[in-house]
């Protein structure tokens, strides 16, 4: 019920279009009507070898309602999708502004395919609201109306036979299917979704499949998903034929009735022979405006499915909030953890415990843990994708929730490992961190970052495009092109989240040079698994399962023979070390 509102609120703006399109939709089918009726009283009344003076107005009537139809079927097809399609632009504004706030936190919890499906399918299903849904019932109202009393000027008991069979198909068929369909539009939808979400996940892990021997087993479940799927999609073929053919059958019928009647009416002298074939073949083609309702509950359920899961998203409470009023910007770039603890959900442990450490403007500190210890969880807080349980983290003194979401966003500049790189040429990656930077620009930190060489390399250069997740760039190219990014950014905090992990000890070296450079005159935060070059930290903390184990710079953690003792001696040689 919720989701009927909701997609009604969506399209009741456009009132105006719709009113056109049905007032349309019904003249089409009086054209229809009005064609077969005069064509038929031109051919009763030309039996009768009138004068063709006589006739004239009806070959015109004929003329009229040929060429009528067509215009007006043209003029409803283009106004009816005209609403459709800006029905769903709506739409698809509407769910894409409320699964912005959604990431990453919530959208965690959703499949990627599935996530896709939402976004495409849903929304394109919302395509039937009007043209199989609403208008249908509308039309055949306006029709059983307009056309119920042109047949009363003859008898009235004409219309009651109309009325009876427009109840018939508008009402019992409809009714019928829906119990025959068993919610198969409902399935379809979950069918549908859950099909993708396989197809995506195999596509996705086709390798790891393949090496574990795993690519029959899948096949089989994707295989069973796609069956039940076409069980579900023969069902409401064979239903909608069934629908048309009862449909079919009562419009027949009802033309019959009609001409009983008629012909009863015209022996009794109350009807005048040449107006039989008129009443009879216009029943009939009013029916035009039944054939769709068979299948409304059908479409209905399946709007009603979609829209389900576009609200699951649209309505979900974003894991964090911007407050209303916000803070003026800070005047220093000091970042302050004061006994910070954090979990990700009600019933997760406890990420982080009382964590406390403090980065002067300009100051450099760095976190080293064990894999687990909580260290992204900090960058997660600090860039607001979620939100903290326990204490107070300060931004140039102010506290964090005083900042809308996007403007800490503006503040940090963050390289990671994991840094999406899009399937578009390096100039589009690259002035996704400053939309309006100009070639020199782009140049500069090119050069800053050693990409330049290789960009200029390239045959088509800034233009090249990178493949998906930059797979035509090498491991140092890509987080080159991360930190090209971070220096057009030119943020005033800087987040290094294991931004050297996968890269070779030569690129490494090379690397790590240009990331001390962009350290350079920012307040830095840097999370490592390994310890090398964090001589110039000012501060280096120790985290094991969400708590501060060690902290100090790194020749007094060397002289307490802890945990960064033990890792430095473990430490691997490379290059950036020696
Ligand atoms: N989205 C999440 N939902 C629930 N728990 C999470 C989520 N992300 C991380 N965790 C949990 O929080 C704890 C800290 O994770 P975090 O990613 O911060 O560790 P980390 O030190 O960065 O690890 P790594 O070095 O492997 O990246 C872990 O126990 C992890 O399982």
């Amino acid at each position: 019920m919720k989701s009927t509102t909701w997609l009604i609120h969506l399209i009741l703006p456009y009132w105006r279009r719709i009113l056109l399109a049905l007032i349309l939709s019904a003249l089409t089918i009086t054209s229809h009507i009005g064609l077969m009726a005069t064509s038929a009283y031109l051919l009763a009344r030309a039996a009768l070898h009138p004068p063709v003076l006589d006739l004239m107005v009806t070959i015109v009537g004929v003329r009229f309602f040929g060429l009528s139809r067509a215009v007006f079927r043209y003029l409803e097809r283009y106004v009816s999708h005209d609403v459709t399609f800006r029905v769903l632009s709506r739409i698809r504004v509407k769910f894409y502004q409320g699964l912005e706030p959604l990431a990453p936190a919530l959208l965690l919890n959703f499949r990627s395919a599935d996530l896709l499906r939402r976004i495409v399918a849903d929304v394109e299903t919302q395509q039937n609201l009007f043209l199989k849904v609403l208008s249908p019932p509308i039309v055949a109202v306006l029709v059983l109306c307009g056309y119920g009393f042109f047949l009363a000027r003859y008898d009235m008991r004409f219309t009651v036979i109309l009325a009876a069979s427009f109840l018939m198909a508008g009402l019992v068929i409809p009714w019928l299917i829906k119990s025959l369909s068993k919610k198969a539009g409902h399935h379809l939808v979950t069918l549908r979704a859950e099909l993708n979400s396989q197809v995506g996940d195999s596509l996705l892990g086709i390798t790891e499949l393949a090496a574990y021997g795993q690519v029959q087993s899948h096949l089989e479940k994707i295989r069973n998903t796609n069956q039940k799927l076409t069980n579900h999609q023969r069902r409401v073929a064979w239903l909608s034929a069934f629908s048309l053919a009862l449909t079919g059958m009562l419009a027949n019928l009802s033309m019959w009735m009609i001409l009983v009647l008629g012909i009863i009416l015209v022996e009794k002298g109350k009807l005048s022979g040449v107006n039989l074939g008129m009443l009879a073949l216009g029943t009939l083609s009013s029916f035009e405006a039944l054939f769709p309702l068979a299948l409304v509950p059908h479409h209905l359920e399946q709007n009603r499915a979609a829209a389900d899961r576009l609200l699951e998203l649209i309505e979900a409470e974003p894991a964090i909030k911007d407050h209303e009023a916000v803070f003026a910007k800070p005047q220093e770039m000091s970042l302050t953890f004061h006994e910070v603890s954090f979990k990700y959900g009600e019933r997760e442990p406890w990420a982080l415990k009382q964590l406390s450490l403090q980065i002067a403007e300009k100051g450099k500190v760095a976190i080293v843990g064990a894999s687990g210890a909580g260290k992204t969880s900090i960058v997660n807080l600090l860039l607001r994708f979620w939100e903290y349980n326990e204490g107070r983290i300060e931004l140039g003194g102010h506290s964090l929730q005083q900042y809308t979401q996007e403007e800490v966003r503006d503040f940090v500049g963050v390289v990671t490992q994991r840094t999406h790189i899009f399937n578009a040429t390096i100039r589009e990656n690259l002035l996704l961190a400053k939309p309006g930077a100009s070639e020199e620009e782009l140049i500069l930190a090119s050069q800053r970052a050693k990409l330049h060489d290789f960009v200029r390399s390239l045959p088509k250069g800034y233009d090249s495009l990178v493949g998906e997740g930059g797979f035509k760039l090498s491991g140092g190219q890509r987080q080159r092109l991360a930190i090209a990014r971070v220096l057009l950014k030119n943020a005033p905090i800087l987040i290094l989240d294991e931004a050297m992990e996968g890269l070779d000890p030569i690129t490494e070296r090379d690397v790590l040079e240009e990331v001390y450079k962009l350290m350079d005159g920012r307040t830095t935060l840097v999370i490592t698994h390994h310890i090398s070059g964090l001589e110039r930290m000012d501060e280096i903390l120790v985290l094991d399962q969400g708590q501060v184990v060690e902290r100090g710079r790194h020749c007094e953690l060397l002289q307490k023979k802890g945990y960064y003792r033990k890792l430095w001696d473990r430490r691997e040689v490379t290059p950036s070390n020696i």
